[in-house]
């Protein structure tokens, strides 16, 4: 066939079954275009021509399969030129430990070993058979290329893997379209630049949540599952304002949340393949029992709502001026999306709801996670809690005579004392004061680097991407990175012995908890890197804060359990037991 259709001088064909189509199937386009193009007389044929008709007809249809023939020699031509380049290099499958049908074992068992070892062996990019899956891991500079490729995307990975998008997107009515990013300008516009402003309310619901929690314990007390107290401190309040969270229904709305999505989602559960995952967010997506919470936060807010509008009409009949009036209205995360409900396209309350709802899905599981395993931290460090104890003592007491020397010089002045100075708050736990804690920000810095999985960052391949070592990963292709080559194998970047705990390393290193970079991802980087993070870092620091304040000591009951809650594991959640002791 190929010595028929092609002269001697053609290049070399290959002879797939895909490549002898090609010319037959352009063959059968020609004669067909011909055919309709005489139907339409919209040739050059000579139609009034009948007795020349065949002959002009086939001379012509000869023409353009000579044309065809021409294109197709040039296309392969350039083909096999193209096929002298250099196959791009293959993606090594790293060796399997002997008797192990997957890596997974071997991964659970030491994963920073696990790591190190595929790295020695296979280079910075390899495939695992891991989560059953097979999947390309990347290390080192090649994270930052996956991060920094739009066409590597987490949420589609996620989607892909457990259909999240559809099971999320049944909660929501508007702006499901994920690059228009309205969690994301709700997060950055309105919570971080408030945060200041709920700390207290964060202090006081944290405060009452240790109380019931532990209550006295000057002898020490076991508290079965710590998570259980920390999740109670659920920042219902920031999110939807403390009418609304004061309300216990919501308050269980929001804990209840986190067990549905966490039990449908099977994050309880470390061997739940993917797949199961993903049928069950579709089949829960028709009937989405977050769809319920929804309902009870939307019917929660109604009449909160009203009220406000009363308020805010009451205000108005008053004259109150601009200062007043802006003081007086309620500055949590509900009212900023109802001031701004045609910007950002909101359908109803219950779709407001819905967006209030996936906040509490990303930010209160992850806040919770990363406090908790805090806690864990101060227990097996015990020497953390003396240093941030005596640190925390020492900015409360700085703040507190710089705010007396304030008042002081107030009142020389013959100056009245701002209400801000009032010396019931000289020694608040405030967002300024959780600032100037350096010791505590480290401490924050290091336990995220320590304990984030070494494996983790899904992303899918958008369409085919090169590597600029030159491999190929396919479209649809899975990515996970490889933490342990720029978390625990880094000292350039993290100092001496970086695979050791050392809470103080990033004191005097500008690397703040939040500061992210190739070099330290438990918030992910580039475009969608997580826009909570400060919230986060303030929440975090509280709860340590209060901690290390209220307890002398913070004990594992069973030190054995201490390995199985410093490091992450996807879908592993112990909460083993501690023993605290309170200070008084
Ligand atoms: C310690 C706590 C937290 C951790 C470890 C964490 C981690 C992450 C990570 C790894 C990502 C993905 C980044 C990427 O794809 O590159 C992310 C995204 C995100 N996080 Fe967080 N997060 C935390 C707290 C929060 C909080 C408190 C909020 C909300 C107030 C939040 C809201 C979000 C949102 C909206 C995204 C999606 C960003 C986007 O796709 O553009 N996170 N987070």
């Amino acid at each position: 066939m190929t010595g028929i259709l092609y002269a001697d001088t053609s290049p070399p064909i290959p002879t797939n079954a895909f490549s002898l189509l090609v010319p037959i199937f352009l063959a059968l386009v020609s004669i067909a275009y011909v055919a309709i193009s005489k139907m339409l007389g919209m040739h050059h044929f000579h139609f009034e021509r009948q007795q020349s008709f065949s002959r002009t007809c086939l001379a012509s249809l000869v023409n353009t399969i000579d044309q065809q023939r021409k294109k197709i020699a040039d296309s392969f031509h350039d083909y096999n030129i193209r096929s002298d380049k250099p196959r791009p290099p293959t993606i090594p499958m790293v060796s399997l430990r002997p008797g192990d049908k997957t890596h997974d074992k071997e991964y659970r068992e030491n994963q920073d070993k696990f790591l190190t070892r595929c790295q020695t062996e296979s280079g910075p990019v390899f495939k695992l058979l891991i989560h059953r899956l097979q999947i390309t891991v990347v290390s080192d500079e090649f994270i930052r290329e996956m991060f920094l490729n739009e066409n590597f995307s987490n949420i589609d990975a996620l989607n892909e893997l457990m259909g999240v998008k559809t099971f999320l997107h049944s909660l929501i009515k508007s702006g499901k379209n994920h690059d228009a990013r309205i969690q994301n300008s709700i997060i950055l516009e309105h919570l971080t630049p408030g945060l200041p402003k709920y700390q207290a309310e964060m202090v006081r619901a944290l405060e009452a949540a240790l109380v019931d929690g532990v209550g006295p314990c000057v002898q020490g007390k076991v508290v079965e599952c710590p998570v259980a107290i920390i999740q109670d401190m659920v920042a219902g309040t920031v999110f939807m304002g403390a009418e609304v969270a004061s309300n216990s229904k919501v308050l269980e709305t929001f804990i209840m949340s986190m067990h549905d999505f966490a039990k449908i989602l099977g994050l309880n559960d470390v061997n739940i393949p993917f797949w199961r995952r993903w049928l069950n967010l579709k089949l829960n997506h028709f009937n989405n029992p977050l769809k319920h919470r929804v309902q009870t936060l939307s019917e929660a807010a109604t009449p909160v709502i009203l009220e406000r509008r009363r308020c805010e009409a009451r205000l108005i009949n008053e004259g109150a001026d601009a200062p007043r009036f802006i003081k007086e209205r309620p500055h949590d995360i509900l009212q900023k999306m109802l001031d701004r409900f045609d910007e950002y396209g909101f359908v109803d309350l219950e779709d407001i709801c819905g967006h209030i709802m996936l906040l509490i899905l990303t930010s209160v599981h992850t806040t919770i996670d990363a406090s908790t395993s805090m806690v864990y931290y101060l227990a097996a460090y015990p020497e953390t809690i003396t240093v941030l104890h005596r640190e925390q003592l020492q900015v409360l007491d700085a703040i507190q005579q710089e705010r007396q020397q304030e008042r002081a010089s107030s009142l020389s002045k013959g100056l009245e004392i701002s209400p801000e100075l009032d010396p019931a708050h000289d020694r608040d736990l405030s967002a300024a004061a959780l600032k100037r804690m350096v010791h505590l920000d480290s401490f924050q810095r290091e336990v995220l680097r320590c304990r984030t999985e070494a494996l983790t960052h899904f992303h899918m391949a958008r369409k085919e991407n090169t590597l600029s070592n030159g491999m190929v990963i396919p479209k649809y292709g899975m990515m996970l990175a490889n933490l342990t080559s720029i978390h625990a194998n880094n000292s350039a970047a993290h100092g001496p012995n970086p695979a050791k705990f050392q809470p103080w390393r990033y004191i005097g290193t500008f690397k703040t908890m939040t500061k992210v970079g190739v070099d330290y991802l438990p918030f992910g980087m580039g475009k969608h890197v997580c826009p909570g993070r400060f919230m986060a870092s303030q929440q975090t620091k509280t709860v340590v804060s209060l901690m290390v304040s209220k307890f002398e000591k913070i004990e594992f009951q069973d030190l054995g359990q201490a390995a199985s809650v410093l490091r992450t594991q996807h879908g592993n959640v112990a909460s083993p037991a501690l023993v605290f002791t309170s200070r008084e």
